[in-house]
């Protein structure tokens, strides 16, 4: 195996990392409603029947047969299977959500009706029905959403709606970080030439938000800074987890193990370096697992932004490899000021979005910062020899956040 290589286009980087995942996703499971929240749906979800799969009264009322006055003959309730109304001037007591009775022509509401002093009803049906008929939201057999589909509260409460009792799902990927670099702090601040270990916290948080579990026993490190140590750690991760991610050591120095290590482990490169700054020493390599089926290994550079730039170019698109998703289109957003390019490299600059929607850059943005990142919403993509100016439209590549963080 080649370790130097020419640094892949960073849009190709992606579909190879995405491309990559799609091609190891496990085989589906079927799991209980209860626990398949943010799983991704393994088969299309088709409707088992009718949707409503009876004919469901939309009120509380009289449902009714031919004119008035209507002599009631009963009740029904939600639940019930209610007998036929075959008498002309005959109605029964209906509630909302009740199944209306075979040969009802019409149900009244309570409010816009009376009984005279035999108790018989009178009253006008509304010209619309008000009455939900088999099939109004769904025929048996539809397919009401694709394979691939990330699975909210909507879809689980469409399933149970359907009467699904579990569902097929791909398994979760089980991730696992091993943080390089005998110079980490695991604890206190910094100082005297010792930096804290800032990614060990970061890492797990933005891989459990971009679908992956992870193990709290499965982050190690630091691990210690010779070849042994590192394909020990490697082969253990490996072991417990489908991708195994590696902080620093990307490089090829002295002490940056990461590529001989995985010449050691037989791991073949899906890409070795990305042209795009920061973050361009990041590769994702193809590790044969012991079961046959590929695990992954992605080696983030040391420096914190462009650990977390590796994150969103290769790691994220093969998580949604893994887990059957669709690879997210770029949404396009206007920046409020110009960015730089970065030569025959793309250039990922940090960006907020303002209450319009557009990018403003923000400052702290070097690759060993995090301070710009914890103000972002993600990067704005400036292709490779081009800049932008103010006004322009660009590519936009959100952070993996969840729904009010960074409001
Ligand atoms: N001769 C060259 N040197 C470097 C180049 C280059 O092209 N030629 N590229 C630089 C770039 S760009 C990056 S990015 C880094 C990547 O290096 P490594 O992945 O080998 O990472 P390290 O050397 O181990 O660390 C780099 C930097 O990051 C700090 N670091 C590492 N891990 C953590 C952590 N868990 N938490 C906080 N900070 C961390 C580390 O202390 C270093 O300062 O290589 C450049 N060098
Ligand atoms: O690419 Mo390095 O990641 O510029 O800091």
């Amino acid at each position: 195996m080649k370790a130097e290589s020419m640094p892949v286009d960073w849009d190709k980087a992606r579909a190879l990392a995405y491309e990559a995942g799609r091609a190891a996703a496990a085989p589906a499971e079927r799991v209980p409603l209860s626990v398949a929240d943010g799983r991704t749906l393994a088969e299309p979800l088709v409707a088992l029947s009718e949707l409503p799969a009876f004919p469901t009264s939309s009120i509380d009322g009289w449902a009714v047969r031919g004119p008035e006055p209507w002599r009631p003959i009963g009740r029904v309730l939600a639940g019930d299977t209610p007998a036929p109304l075959t008498a002309p001037g005959t109605c029964v007591e209906i509630a909302t959500g009740a199944m209306v009775p075979v040969g009802a022509e019409a149900v009244v509401r309570v409010e816009e009706s009376a009984r005279d002093a035999e108790g018989r009803v009178t009253g006008r049906p509304r010209p619309e029905p008000e009455w939900r008929m088999p099939g109004d939201e769904a025929r048996e057999g539809e397919q009401l959403l694709p394979a691939g589909t990330p699975i909210d509260p909507a879809v689980l409460g469409m399933a149970a709606t359907c009467g699904y009792d579990t569902i097929p799902v791909r398994p979760l990927p089980r991730a696992a970080l091993l943080v390089f670099g005998d110079e980490l702090l695991t604890s206190g601040p910094p100082g005297e030439g010792r930096v804290r270990d800032s990614l060990s916290p970061l890492v797990p948080a933005w891989l459990r938000r971009s679908g992956a579990a992870v193990d709290p026993s499965a982050v190690q490190g630091p691990v210690q800074d010779t070849l042994e140590a590192h394909v020990d750690a490697i082969r253990a991760g490996l072991a417990v987890a489908d991708l195994v991610c590696t902080t620093g050591g990307t490089m090829h120095g002295p002490v940056d193990h990461l590529h001989p290590a995985l010449t050691r482990l037989g791991a073949e490169y899906v890409v070795n370096t990305v042209a795009v700054r920061p973050g361009f020493p990041m590769l994702l390599a193809r590790v044969p697992g012991p079961d046959g089926r590929p695990r992954f290994l992605a080696g983030l550079p040391g420096n914190p932004q462009s650990a977390v730039i590796a994150l969103v170019s290769l790691v994220a698109p093969l998580l949604a490899g893994l887990q059957g998703r669709e690879l997210p289109a770029l949404p396009q957003v206007e920046v409020t000021a110009p960015v730089p390019g970065r030569g025959s490299f793309t250039h990922l600059s940090l960006a907020a979005l303002d209450a319009r929607g557009r990018a403003v850059p923000v400052s702290h943005v070097g690759s060993s910062m995090l301070r710009g990142l914890a103000n972002a919403h993600g990067f704005v993509v400036i292709r490779p020899d081009t800049k932008a100016a103010a006004g322009d439209l660009v590519p936009f590549l959100p952070l993996p956040l969840y729904p009010g963080e960074r409001p």
